[in-house]
């Protein structure tokens, strides 16, 4: 039993977000900070436990612990021995906003976490305090460097691309990678039900930083089976490599290879898919394991060939916090 969909894509990533909330207030994304509507059960570790059983039992091998801020969580640690010690999976990898991992890399690290990426939409202070709302790039920086010292296999900083606010600061990024071994990415801002006004005013093609990294000998790489979506570049003259994840790109889905459990255990199969479907009731008792890998097995049949973001069709997400990403 193997997670393949109808257009032969084949499923071996997912991406489990451990809770909706989050610290930072990133205008692209939760402008207005973490709003607390009612009180959300998150996923528990044993629920955590019986999902991942399942999705190893269906060839998943590598698992991202997503949010909002996956690390919020005071079991963080304890979520990635857990899911690290499972079965079947080879790679336990988490995206976070960095706020506490200039204290907490080298423990994440031991405790089996093998890359990690960090949110960083500026290499200057105050332009990184305009978009996050949080004063402490200076900190999220010290993070980046624990994570060197800790000895991540891989450490990739994610950059959201954003008209006038940080478009211009190609030259930085690639002075700081000269020496540093990251891959910088710069992400397309991608539409949200939230962030249409936002988004029409912001949103920039990564075409314009393909352009001038082709013109400067840079080099694509070939895709692995588990990447994720960027395409990535690497030069001769420089220890880090730069990726670029455009979505608006044609043909960006064709290579979609990652599922998603939201933080309170639904299935999603596209970052702008609908409701998603509920698995929670499955996951209580391990003895429910064959039913939980058939309802997954059921719910791919639906998957769609790619995202409608370009018709404005965003699919009921309201941010990507509340999928996680
Ligand atoms: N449209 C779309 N965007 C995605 C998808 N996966 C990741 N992204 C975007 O890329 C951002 C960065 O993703 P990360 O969490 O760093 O993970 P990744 O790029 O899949 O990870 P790697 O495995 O390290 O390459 C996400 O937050 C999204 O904005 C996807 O399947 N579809
Ligand atoms: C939703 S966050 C969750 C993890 C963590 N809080 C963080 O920021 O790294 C994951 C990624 O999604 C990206 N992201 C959020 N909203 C986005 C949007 N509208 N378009 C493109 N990327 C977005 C963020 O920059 C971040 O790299
Ligand atoms: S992008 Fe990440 S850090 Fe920023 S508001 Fe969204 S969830 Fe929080
Ligand atoms: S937008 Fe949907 S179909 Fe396209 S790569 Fe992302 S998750 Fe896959």
């Amino acid at each position: 039993m193997q997670l393949i969909d109808k257009y032969h894509r084949k499923f071996e990533y997912l991406r489990l977000s451990i809770t909706d909330e989050c610290n930072f207030k990133c205008n692209y994304c939760l402008p207005d900070g973490y709003q607390r509507t009612h009180q959300k059960q998150f996923l528990s570790q044993n629920e955590i436990q019986n999902l991942i059983n399942a999705f190893a039992e269906l060839g998943t091998s590598k698992v991202r612990i997503t949010g909002g801020e996956p690390s919020l969580r005071k079991d963080f640690p304890n979520i990635i021995e857990q899911i690290a010690t499972t079965d079947g999976i080879k790679k336990v990898v988490t995206t976070t906003n960095g706020f506490n991992l200039s204290k907490h890399a080298e423990h994440w690290f031991e405790a089996g976490l093998s890359a990690i990426n960090v949110s960083i939409d500026s290499l200057d202070a105050n332009t990184f305090n305009l978009i996050t709302g949080k004063n402490i790039f200076h900190k999220v920086m010290e993070g980046v460097d624990a994570c060197i010292t800790a000895g991540f296999e891989q450490v990739k900083v994610n950059s959201v691309l954003m008209k006038g606010l940080n478009d211009n600061d190609l030259s930085t990024f690639l002075a700081w990678i000269k020496q540093q071994p990251i891959q910088l990415r710069f992400i397309e801002l991608m539409q949200t039900d939230d962030n249409a006004e936002f988004f029409n005013r912001y949103h920039l093609s990564g075409q314009s930083i393909k352009d001038v990294l082709l013109s400067q000998q840079w080099v694509q790489k070939n895709r692995h089976a588990n990447d994720g979506p960027a395409e990535v570049f690497f030069h001769p003259d420089y220890l880090g490599e730069i990726g670029l994840i455009m979505p608006y790109s044609k043909d960006f889905c064709d290579n979609c290879n990652r599922l998603r459990v939201s933080a309170v255990g639904r299935l999603h199969l596209c970052l702008f898919g609908e409701d998603g479907v509920d698995l929670r009731h499955l996951l209580q008792n391990s003895a429910d394991k064959a039913e939980l890998k058939s309802t997954i097995l059921a719910a791919l049949k639906e998957k769609k060939s790619s995202h409608f973001l370009d018709l404005g069709l965003t699919g009921g997400t309201p941010h990507l916090a509340s999928i996680g990403g």
